[in-house]
C-alpha cells in the first residue's frame, strides 16, 4: 500500500486547476526537453496532485508539436502514480451528443510523424496496448463524472488523429464503419508512452460537437467547440474534486506499476549507457539506473 499522486492532463479549455491547495507551479526539466509548461503541484481531498495544461497555458502548443515524451517523463519525475487525462472530443455517434462525458476504453492511433515511445536502439521495450485503459481509474472517473452532474458513458473507442485540421466528411464516416465512438488529436502517443513509463491511465472525453459526418450538418469550427468546451470545463473541475474525494486512502499496487517487468528484451550487458541515462526517471525501477 502506498500513497496516490495523480497526474492531470488537462486539455482545450483546461489550462489551470483552481482546487488545489497549497497549489504551486513549479518548472521541470527532462532529457526530452521542456514539457508543455511549467507543472501545478498542490493537494485535494488529503492526495498530491499534479496538473499540466496539455496545450500550455494559452493554448501555445498544437497536437502535432506537443513534446509527449516530456509532458509524461515531466510528471513521472515529479511522483506520480496514475495519469487522468481530460480532453475535448468530437462525436462520431448520434447518441453521444455534446455535453456528454466519455470514459474511453480503446484507441486507434491515426497519428503520424510523432515519437511515440521512450525506447529506442540500445533500449528495446514491447508494452503490451491490448487494454489500455486502467479499470480502476476509469470506473473512479465515470462516478465522479456522475456525482458532478454530467452524462456519462462508460467505454469508448477514441480515434486520435493528426490534425490540426479537422477531418474530411469521408474520414469521418469511415471512422465510424471502423466503429469507433469519437474522436481528437491528442490521446495519442499519450495512452503509449504513459503505459511504457508504468503509470496507469485513463482519459475522460467531453463531448464538443458532432464533427462532420451528419448530412445537412455544419461541419465543427473551432467557435462551436470553445462554447462547448466553456461548459463542460466546470463540470469536469467539479469531477476532478470528486474524483480526489472518492480515491480511497492507500493506493493497492496496479499490474501497470511493473509492466516493464515483462517488456524489456535488451539484455543487460547490451543495454547503451546515454539510454539507460536518459531513461531514469521511466524505468529506473527495472533498470537499477
Ligand atoms: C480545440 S479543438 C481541437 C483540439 O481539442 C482537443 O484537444 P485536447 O485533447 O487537448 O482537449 C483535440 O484533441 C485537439 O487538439
Ligand atoms: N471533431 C473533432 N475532431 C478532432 N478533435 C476534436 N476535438 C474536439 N472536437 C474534435
Amino acid at each position: 500500500m502506498s500513497e496516490w499522486t495523480i497526474g492531470i492532463i488537462g486539455g482545450s479549455g483546461l489550462y489551470e486547476l483552481d482546487a488545489l491547495e497549497d497549489a504551486q507551479w513549479i518548472a521541470v526539466d527532462t532529457p526530452w526537453g521542456p514539457p508543455s509548461d511549467e507543472l501545478l503541484v498542490g493537494r485535494l481531498h488529503g492526495h498530491k496532485f499534479v496538473f499540466l495544461p496539455r496545450h500550455g497555458r494559452g493554448h501555445r502548443i498544437p497536437p502535432g508539436d506537443l513534446n509527449v515524451r516530456a509532458n509524461l517523463d515531466a510528471l513521472k519525475r515529479a511522483g506520480c502514480t496514475d495519469i487522468v487525462a481530460i480532453s475535448a472530443i468530437g462525436s462520431l455517434r448520434e447518441e453521444l451528443p455534446p455535453g456528454r462525458f466519455v470514459v474511453v476504453d480503446q484507441f486507434i492511433d491515426r497519428t503520424v510523424g510523432r515519437a511515440s515511445s521512450f525506447f529506442g536502439p540500445g533500449l528495446v521495450a514491447h508494452v503490451s496496448m491490448a487494454d489500455p485503459v486502467c479499470p480502476r481509474l476509469a470506473e473512479t472517473l465515470a462516478g465522479a463524472a456522475e456525482a458532478a452532474g454530467a452524462a456519462v458513458t462508460r467505454g469508448g473507442t477514441y480515434l486520435a488523429m493528426e490534425g490540426p485540421q479537422f477531418s474530411s466528411r469521408a474520414e469521418s464516416e469511415l471512422y465510424r464503419q471502423w466503429g469507433c465512438d469519437v474522436i481528437g488529436m491528442t490521446a495519442m502517443p499519450e495512452a503509449k508512452l504513459a503505459r511504457e513509463a508504468e503509470l496507469p491511465y485513463a482519459l475522460v472525453g467531453m463531448v464538443t460537437d458532432y464533427d462532420c459526418w451528419r448530412v445537412g450538418d455544419k461541419p465543427v469550427e473551432v467557435a462551436e467547440i470553445i462554447a462547448q468546451l466553456m461548459a463542460n470545463a466546470v463540470t469536469a473541475r467539479a469531477m476532478v474534486e470528486l474524483f480526489a474525494k472518492a480515491l480511497p486512502a492507500d493506493r493497492e499496487a496496479s499490474p501497470i506499476d511493473t509492466v516493464l517487468d515483462q517488456a524489456l528484451i535488451t539484455a543487460p550487458d547490451a543495454r547503451d549507457p546515454e539510454m539507460l541515462a536518459k531513461l531514469d526517471a521511466v524505468c529506473r525501477r527495472v533498470t537499477g539506473r
